[in-house]
């Protein structure tokens, strides 16, 4: 059983902070069909779903530069800015029509929400996904109501592994720092975490780019959300 996320705070738990994609949903069957539909529209070789989900977690722009960089066969840095731009406008037009066709909400997360918001514990979502697609996701999957507050990746001037957004999360929960846990998937979280001296709790199903979550170090790493659950 894994450590009990009261256990990772001196004080009692008042806030979580959740991680989307990754974490809650999984997301990347949507946003694959996305990319391969903006680099089919240019005339690029597709990406395909398993590497897709490899370039996952530091939000859209760097999604699609990651993609373009593939299928242009070049590095990140020789992208056209201008192109990179027109490029991410088409894989926004086409993750609207994706986006919930095939994602499915990970095993464990309805129940643990369930549980900790029957306790009273304030919550909150922090992604690096664009803000715009988060109430629909959230409300395709029945979460819309535990949240009261959503941050996404264009929400703030920074994004994760900053800790801007985990910072200002805990303030619109008003949950003091040293009473919240993040919760995610990736080095970005535990990056963002660790940056606003918060604990941080990692599942092991997630995407952080290819590599086993535990090499970043998170506080507990668990299969499901339901073994952080008291
Ligand atoms: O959209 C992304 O790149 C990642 O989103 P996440 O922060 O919810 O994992
Ligand atoms: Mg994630």
């Amino acid at each position: 059983m894994a450590k009990k996320l009261s256990a990772l705070l001196d004080q009692p738990l008042q806030g979580l902070l959740f991680d989307l994609d990754g974490t809650l949903v999984d997301s990347v069957p949507d946003l694959a069909v996305a990319v391969d539909a903006m680099l089919a529209a240019a005339n690029l070789p597709l990406a395909g779903e398993s590497r897709v989900r490899t370039w996952v977690g530091n939000g859209a722009k760097v999604l699609v530069q990651k993609a373009l960089a593939f299928a242009q066969n070049c590095e990140l840095a020789e992208l056209d800015d201008a192109e990179l731009a027109q490029q991410q406008q088409q894989f926004f037009k086409y993750y609207r029509q994706s986006s919930g066709q095939h994602s499915a909400l990970y095993a464990g997360v309805m129940p643990a929400l369930q549980h900790w918001h029957s306790q009273g514990i304030a919550m909150a979502v922090v992604t690096n996904k664009p803000a715009e697609f988060i109430p629909h996701i959230l409300k395709q999957f029945a979460l819309e109501d535990f949240f009261t507050v959503c941050l996404g990746g264009d929400s703030l001037p920074q994004r994760k592994p900053q800790p801007a957004p985990l910072i200002q999360a805990c303030a619109a929960l008003a949950v003091p720092l040293d009473r919240c846990v993040m919760i995610g998937d990736s080095q970005i979280d535990v990056a963002a975490a660790r940056a606003a001296g918060m604990p941080v709790a990692c599942v092991n199903y997630g995407y952080n780019q290819g590599q086993p979550i535990s090499a970043a170090n998170p506080d507990v790493v668990v299969g499901s959300l339901l073994e952080l659950c008291a």
